[in-house]
C-alpha cells in the first residue's frame, strides 16, 4: 500500500539511501521545453571538454546556465559567473529549468531551493563521470536537483570515502534526482554510456544538475 501517494504522488524512495530520492519521468511533462531550451543554452555557451587539474580532458561536455558556472582551471574547481570560452556571462537560466528544479526540490522536501548555478552535462557513447562528491558549493544544506534526459545511464551512489562500495540504478529519460541532508555528500558518479539511440537526443544523454552554489 502506497501510504503517501496521495502526498507524493511522483517520490519514490529507490536508492533507499537517506536522503535520496528519485522522481521518476517528473521532466516528461516539460521535455519539450527543456531540449530546446538546452539548445538555446549551448548555442549561446557551447559544450566543451574541461581539463581537469591532473591535465586530463574529461569524457563529458559540458557547459552552463545561471549566474555561476562549475569550470576547473589548474588548481582545482570553482563556480565563476564568467564563460572562459566566450568570455562572457553564462546565459540566463530559463524558466523551464527554473521550475521543474524548484518542482524536483519541493518534492523531496526543499521548498526553498532556488537553483543559482546548472551545470549541462552531455555524455557520448563511452562517456563517464568517475565517483566524485559535489563540494565546491558554500552550503551544504541545500540540495543537488539532477535531471536525465536522454539515452539512459547507470548511477552511482557511494558512500562517504571515494573506496565505499557504490550501489547502481538506471536513470530514464526525464528522471530527476535530489540528494541532500544526510546524502549530500556521497560519492557518486556515471558508468560509461551505453550505445543506443534516443528518439530526442540520438546517441548521447543530457543531464541538468541544479545547484545552489554561491
Ligand atoms: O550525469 C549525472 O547524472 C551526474 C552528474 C554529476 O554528478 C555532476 O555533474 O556533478
Ligand atoms: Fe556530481
Amino acid at each position: 500500500m502506497d501510504l503517501f501517494g496521495h502526498i507524493e504522488p511522483a517520490v519514490t524512495n529507490a536508492t533507499a539511501l537517506d536522503g535520496v530520492r528519485l522522481l521518476k519521468a517528473l521532466a516528461l511533462p516539460q521535455e519539450a521545453a527543456l531540449l530546446a531550451d538546452v539548445e538555446r543554452v549551448l548555442a549561446a555557451a557551447p559544450l566543451r571538454h574541461m581539463v581537469t587539474p591532473g591535465g586530463f580532458a574529461m569524457s563529458v561536455a559540458m557547459s552552463n546556465c545561471g549566474e555561476l558556472g562549475w569550470v576547473t582551471e589548474r588548481h582545482g574547481y570553482r563556480y565563476d559567473g564568467w564563460d572562459p570560452l566566450t568570455q562572457q556571462a553564462w546565459p540566463l537560466m530559463p524558466a523551464s529549468f527554473a521550475v521543474l528544479s524548484q518542482q524536483a526540490a519541493t518534492l523531496a522536501g526543499y521548498p526553498d531551493f532556488v537553483a543559482d548555478a546548472c551545470l549541462i552535462n552531455r555524455y557520448q557513447v563511452g562517456a563517464r563521470m568517475g565517483l566524485h562528491q559535489d563540494k565546491n558549493e558554500r552550503d551544504f544544506s541545500q540540495p543537488i536537483v539532477s535531471v536525465s534526459l536522454g539515452l539512459t545511464a547507470t548511477f552511482q551512489f557511494g558512500g562517504f570515502k571515494r573506496s565505499d562500495k557504490a550501489l547502481s540504478f538506471p536513470l530514464y529519460h526525464g528522471d530527476v534526482v535530489v540528494w541532500g541532508g544526510a546524502a549530500r555528500l556521497r560519492y557518486h558518479g556515471v558508468l560509461p554510456l551505453k550505445a543506443g539511440m534516443h528518439p530526442a537526443l540520438g546517441e548521447s544523454r543530457i543531464n541538468l544538475t541544479f545547484r545552489k552554489a554561491g
